[in-house]
Order: structure tokens, then sequence, then C-alpha cells
């Protein structure tokens, strides 16, 4: 329960309870440091793992110290005390440390909300990031239109930019203006809409959440502004959201391409992948997408978030072949019950799992923060919410294998044909009508379409029934790792 969290370290152990700790434990490493974020010129250079290295439990997180502190303490207040009540203490002690650390984490949830999230808007407060305006900004084309806002491309403005170029214009080509370097996305949330507000509120907490929680899956997030006054695209009072441009296309536009998945090789590996036959080059290039989506799905389920509307067209590529989660206007924090109404779901039908629901429709509102959070363990333990992305993470895997589900038209008719056959791939496969080209997932003793059936599933009484993300990067799909050999010799030769 508390493996994904509490992962064993080769120094991480209750000590002989008649011997003093081992030295081992203190021996704490510093953060460890990746390159710095790209958006530099506005706001200066971020580790990017600077919150996320908060959140492991091994010698290089904050909590080690905390640990290794508090099993000497018990150690030294119970010298005095016989060996069996030792050991109900230490007991006592291991069984509240496996219950705060289990998923979601009610430990790392305080010291996310009290230490980290306070600490974030102090740094960001330093550095500029929440005091952004209409005017650090050119808006570019419209890139789309949800319910609650309006998406373009934009860029911060340089400085010394001339005054009276500074607001936007919707058809200025931005990409090929050399002026810009720092390309953004901007959201114009909707005025006057119902609930939009809402929405975006969620949407800008739930960006600030994974910057701290997963940096590295999400797209990064730059912060948010209320113009000043009408101008163009901007209504006075209009608030914005804006996140650091990762990519031109997104999984969805990839896609749409009939030579999908070829069309995606090099950008995920930084070159074709030769001396393999196309099927082979295919079965690789899905593997490392789904390998990607899964990862950042374990990252998100890890600290109590669940996506709730993943599906190609809210995944980024990136130039580098990295692909980032977008669009958390619709995530809940199962840790805190932070936008979960119950019997309230919105959805995507074409990537919603069966139970549309999170959690059980009876489940009752959230109480208060604090008490959502201690009760957490339990409803994530009895209700696995998480494997509400599983679901859709499958259809993703078998939208990018099977050719003829990649169109809207075609996957609408695979879900009607799935609902009759129960949610039930195998039995799916046996009465479809549309023959669908399955060789992908037959590949290696039908190991991709052994995932595919244990992720495309109806869950159990149990609610169970369906690979959780760490179990899914388990699954024997993930072991033959060719995609990741072929990924580590592009970043190689990248680098050099
Ligand atoms: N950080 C980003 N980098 C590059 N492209 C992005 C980024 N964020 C969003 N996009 C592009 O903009 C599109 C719309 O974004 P998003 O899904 O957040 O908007 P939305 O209004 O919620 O749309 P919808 O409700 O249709 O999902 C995405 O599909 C993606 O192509």
């Amino acid at each position: 329960m508390a493996a994904s969290i509490l992962r064993p370290t080769p120094t991480l152990s209750i000590p002989c309870l008649s011997s003093p700790l081992p030295n081992s434990l203190s021996a704490c490493a510093p953060f460890r440091r990746t390159s710095p974020s790209k958006c530099s010129a506005l706001f200066g250079q971020i580790p990017d793992d600077l919150f996320q290295n908060a959140l492991r439990v091994d010698e290089s997180n904050p909590i080690f110290p905390f640990l290794q502190h508090g099993l000497s303490q018990i150690d030294r207040f119970t010298a005095e005390l016989p060996e069996n009540e030792r050991w109900g203490v230490f007991t006592a002690a291991g069984i509240g440390w496996v219950y705060l650390t289990a998923r979601p984490g009610v430990l790392m949830g305080a010291i996310d909300a009290y230490i980290l999230a306070p600490l974030q808007l102090g740094f960001d407060s330093l550095i500029g990031r929440r005091n952004l305006t209409m005017s650090d900004f050119v808006v570019g084309e419209r890139l789309g239109e949800g319910s609650f806002g309006v998406v373009y491309s934009g860029a911060i403005v340089p400085k010394n930019f001339p005054a009276e170029e500074r607001l936007g214009n919707t058809k200025r080509r931005l990409e090929t203006d050399g002026r810009f370097k720092e390309r953004v996305i901007l959201k114009k949330v909707k005025v006057g809409t119902k609930g939009a507000e809402e929405f975006a509120e969620y949407e800008e907490w739930f960006n600030y959440r994974v910057s701290r929680a997963a940096p590295e899956s999400c797209a990064e997030f730059l912060g948010s502004f209320v113009a000043d006054k009408t101008r163009l695209e901007f209504i006075k009072g209009g608030k914005w959201l804006v996140w650091k441009f990762e990519g031109d296309r997104n999984l969805a536009d990839y896609l749409k391409d009939r030579n999908f998945p070829l069309n995606i090789e090099s950008t995920m590996f930084g070159r074709v992948l030769e001396g393999l036959e196309p099927i082979r080059r295919s079965a690789l290039i899905i593997k490392q997408i789904m390998r990607q989506i899964i990862t950042s799905l374990k990252r998100i389920h890890s600290t109590g978030i669940v996506h709730r509307d993943i599906k190609p067209a809210n995944l980024v590529v990136t130039k580098k072949g990295q692909i980032k989660l977008i669009d958390f206007g619709a995530a809940t924090d199962l840790r805190i019950g932070k936008n979960y109404v119950p019997d309230s779901g919105l959805l995507d039908p074409d990537y919603c799992p069966p139970e549309l629901f999170v959690l059980p429709e009876e489940t009752p509102t959230p109480p208060a923060e604090p008490i959502a959070a201690i009760l957490s363990p339990v409803l994530w333990l009895l209700n696995s919410p998480d494997l509400f992305d599983m679901y859709s993470a499958g259809i993703i895997l078998m939208q990018m294998a099977v050719p003829s589900l990649r169109s809207t038209p075609a996957l609408k008719n695979f879900n009607s044909e799935l609902k009759t056959a129960g949610y039930n791939l195998n039995t799916w496969r046996q009465c479809t009508r549309s023959r669908p080209d399955l060789c992908i997932l037959d590949l290696d003793s039908g190991s991709g379409w052994d995932l595919a059936t244990k992720l495309v599933s109806e869950r159990s009484s149990l609610r169970r029934g369906r690979l959780s993300a760490s179990a899914a990067l388990r699954h024997r799909y993930f072991l033959l790792g060719g995609d990741q050999a072929a990924a580590v010799l592009s970043k190689l030769s990248l680098s050099r």
C-alpha cells in the first residue's frame, strides 16, 4: 500500500532496539538538480525539480532527516522501558508512519500545503511570477476553445519592445517573428459563462500543485493575470492563465495523420529507428508514448490527483519527444477533496470509463480539508480512484495501436461495441464487425493486447479489476524495454 510513496532504501530501516541508529541514516544526500527552466527571461533560472525533490522519500528527501530524528528520539525516550514495551512503541510508530505515508500521502500533503506551497508563493513573488500583467504578453493565433476558455498561442514581450505594439493581435504569426523568443500559451477565461471563473480557479490551483508534485510531467505553468483594460482580445476584469509553450502538436494532432505512429518517430527518438521492420518501429514508438503517459499518471496519482480528462488532445508532445499533461480543469485532488463534487463528472464520453464517476456516487461531500486528508488513505484504499485515468490510458493505447480506431466516429463505434461486450476486450475481439488490425498489440506473445485488456475493463465489485499506473509499468509489455534503449540512445546522440 505504501510502496509507491515509502520506497525501501538501503538505509531506511527500524534499528535494532538495543543498538544505536545505523550511521548510514545520518547520511542525507543534497537535493538533486536538473536543467534549469526555459522561460528564464521573465522569471530567472529555476530548477525544474525544486519541489519534486521535496516529495520523495529517500535520503535526498527533506522528510528523511525528520524520520531519522524521530527514530532516534523514540529510541532515546524508550531506552528505560522494558523490551516488550519498546517493541509496542516502535510498532505503533511504524503503523502511524505507514498510514501517514500511504497513498495519497497525508504527511507529504501536509508538508506540501503548509511548507512547499507558501514557499512557492514567496519564491514566485520574489521573481515576479505572481505579478504578471496583460502588457507582459502578445496574443497570437487562436488554438482552440473549450466550454470555459479560449486558448491562444502568445509570447512574452521582450524588454524594450515598443509600447504601442505590446498588446495582442490575433493575426500575428509569432513563430515566424524572430523578436519573440519565449512563446507561451494563454487561456482566456470566458467572462459571463456560468462556472467559468470557478473552473479557472481550480485549473490555476491544480497547475501550481502539479508544478510542485510532478513538474516534469506537466506543461510549465507561468501564472495568471487579470486584464486591466478592454482591448482586442482582452476584456477588463477577465482572467487569463499562462503556460510555457511546450510544443506545436498534441497527440490527437499526430493521431489524425495517416502516417501515425511513424510521423512522431523522429520526435520521440531523435531519429528514424533503422534496421527494424515498420511494425516493430511502430510498436516501439507506441510503447514509448504509453510508458511516458503512464509514468506521468503514476506521479500525479501518488500525490492524490486524478486528472479525469486523459485524452490525446490533452497530451502535448514537446520538441524533445516528451509527452506533457495539460488541462487540469477537471482534475480532482482526493487527498483533500479539492474539485470533488459527488454525482458530478466532467467527462469526455469517448475516453471515460464505464463507472462515470471517480468515486462511487454515494460518497459524501468531503469534510474540511485536514479531516479529508486524514481519511484519504482509507478512501483511496477502498475506491482506487486512480483507476479512472487508467481506463482512459487503455483507450489511448487501443487508438494508437489499432489504425481503424483513430477517427472520432470509429472510436464512438468501438465504445458502443465495447459496451455491448460488457467492457471486455476479449469478448469485443470475438464479436466486433469492424475487423480491426491488432497485429501491433499481438507482437511479443500479445503483451500489448494483454495490457490493453487489463486497462480497458469494468471494475469489479471491490472497485479493482484494472491495473494501477505502478502495476501497469511492471507489466511484461514494458519489461521488454526496446523503446527505452532507443530513447536513451537518442538522448546520447542529441547531447553529443
Ligand atoms: N502548454 C502548452 N503548450 C503547447 N500547446 C498547448 C499548451 N497548452 C495547451 N495547448 C494546446 O491548446 C489546446 C487547448 O488547450 P486546453 O485543452 O488546455 O484548452 P481547453 O479550453 O480546456 O480545451 P478543451 O476543453 O477542448 O480540452 C491543446 O489541445 C493543445 O494543443
